[in-house]
């Protein structure tokens, strides 16, 4: 039976994945959530005509040249604006963040004037519009600045502070349960007893899902039994996961039981292989509203699934106007030979050249059992099935790994 492509395969993972229910959180909470309804500014800012500078409030016609001698009729403070009119011949002393006197339409910095008891005399021309921030300058009451599905950063906690909203509203963080399942795995830090081998692939894992703004649930390792995987299908439901992602025990070996338990758990398939290198075995499927993702074993293999179909159904599941990860352009570091059916991820070395060209360097060895080369690895080469033989040099389509 022929594969599934690789881009069909993913319109299936993504297909009516709506955005999680929204909770307010407030403003320090709210870093990397993402917005889930358009944010209007509550109020206008700056509110008033405001000065940028300490000094001296005029009217620029009455000090066009040097060597104006003003009269000083008061002090604006920030917070504490005045409510004379600035006549002709008339000054105030202002500071910055104070409100620009009705009738003044300048300000001159304090260095460039000499106080002279209740005077000032100006050492250079005021021009009109100086040093005075407009009202509404940064925004106005009313204007949307931030948009739903939008992953909120730093800055952008300050910006709805400044438009006066104390909390905000995001999506929920989707869980996403783990399950590895493999008799030969033990812990990091144990002693490996004849064979086995030590469980990796969850620890990447999980901080992606967390990097990725889903609050991860650790269902540990299931034996390869049916009884054991169908146990941790149940935990999973009873964790109340938007997503079970599965480790291992996906492809058609005696020990390979993962479907299986899904199948008699009543996971409805929406496929099982893909035409994909690593990651050919990956399923998924749906239970309730359980989303699930089938994921290989080798390390490789799951991390490479993970990127490139559990990232964008959580982002989908967040809203995000971003789901999809983007992809770039680079040349080929080192040749590569025609490819088969399968489209290739390859784990390569990714360079910046002084022009700002990108050379992506695929890694000689690709088995997908290769921890150590994916962790070197900054970027994957992504090769479309059939591709032919392509020199060094080349142009290839990237995805970049996260850091
Ligand atoms: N006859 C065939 N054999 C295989 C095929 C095939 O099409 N026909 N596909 C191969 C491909 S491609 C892959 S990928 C693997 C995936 O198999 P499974 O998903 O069943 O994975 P396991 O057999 O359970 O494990 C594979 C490998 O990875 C190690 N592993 C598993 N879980 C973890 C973990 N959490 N941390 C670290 N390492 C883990 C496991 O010990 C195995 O060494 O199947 C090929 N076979
Ligand atoms: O496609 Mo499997 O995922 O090589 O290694």
């Amino acid at each position: 039976m022929a594969l599934m492509p690789v881009s069909d395969a993913l319109s299936a993972v993504l297909a009516g994945a709506e955005p999680l229910a929204e909770e307010m959180v407030g403003l320090d909470e709210a870093f990397h959530r993402v917005l889930a309804r358009d944010l209007a500014a509550l109020r206008t800012q700056p509110p008033e005509a405001m000065s940028a500078m300490d000094g001296y409030a005029v009217r620029a016609a009455d000090a066009d040249k040097p060597q104006a001698r003003l009269k000083v009729i008061g002090e604006v403070a920030a917070g504490r604006p005045f409510d004379r009119v600035l006549g002709p011949g008339e000054a105030a002393r202002i500071f910055t963040g104070g409100v620009v006197p009705v009738g003044a339409d300048a300000v001159v910095i304090q260095e460039d004037t000499i106080a002279e008891g209740d005077h000032v005399v100006l050492s250079e021309a005021a021009i009109k519009g100086r040093h005075i921030r407009p009202a509404g300058v940064d925004f106005h009451e009313g204007m949307v600045l931030l948009n739903a599905g939008r992953r909120l950063s730093d800055r952008d906690l300050s910006l709805a502070a400044s438009m006066n909203h104390p909390a905000l509203p995001v999506r929920r963080h989707p869980r996403v349960a783990l399950l590895a399942t493999g008799d030969e795995l033990v812990m990091p830090g144990a002693t490996p007893g004849p064979g086995q081998i030590v469980y990796s692939n969850g620890y990447a894992l999980r901080a992606l899902v967390r990097s990725e703004g889903a609050e991860p649930v650790d269902l540990g390792i299931a034996a390869d039994t049916l009884d054991a995987t169908v146990a941790g299908i149940r935990k999973a439901l009873d964790a109340q996961a938007d997503i079970l992602v599965t480790t291992g025990g996906a492809s058609v070996g005696d020990h390979d039981l993962v479907k299986q338990a899904l199948e008699a758990e009543g996971v409805e398939m929406a496929f099982w292989k893909i035409a994909m290198r690593p990651g050919k075995p990956m399923m998924h499927g749906r239970l309730g509203g359980m989303r699930v993702i089938g994921l290989p074993g080798n390390p490789v293999s799951s991390y490479v699934c993970a990127i490139l179909f559990l990232v964008p159904l959580i982002r989908r599941l967040l809203g995000r106007d971003d789901a999809l990860m983007p992809r770039e352009t680079a040349l080929l570091g080192r040749e590569l030979g025609a490819n088969d059916s399968r489209e290739d991820y390859l784990r390569a070395r990714l360079e910046e050249r002084a022009d700002g060209t990108l050379i992506a360097t695929p890694v000689t060895q690709q088995d997908s059992s290769l921890l150590g080369h994916l962790a070197l690895s900054q970027a994957l080469v992504i090769r479309p099935a059939f591709a032919p033989k392509a020199p060094a040099g080349s142009p290839c389509e990237i995805l970049r790994l996260p850091n």
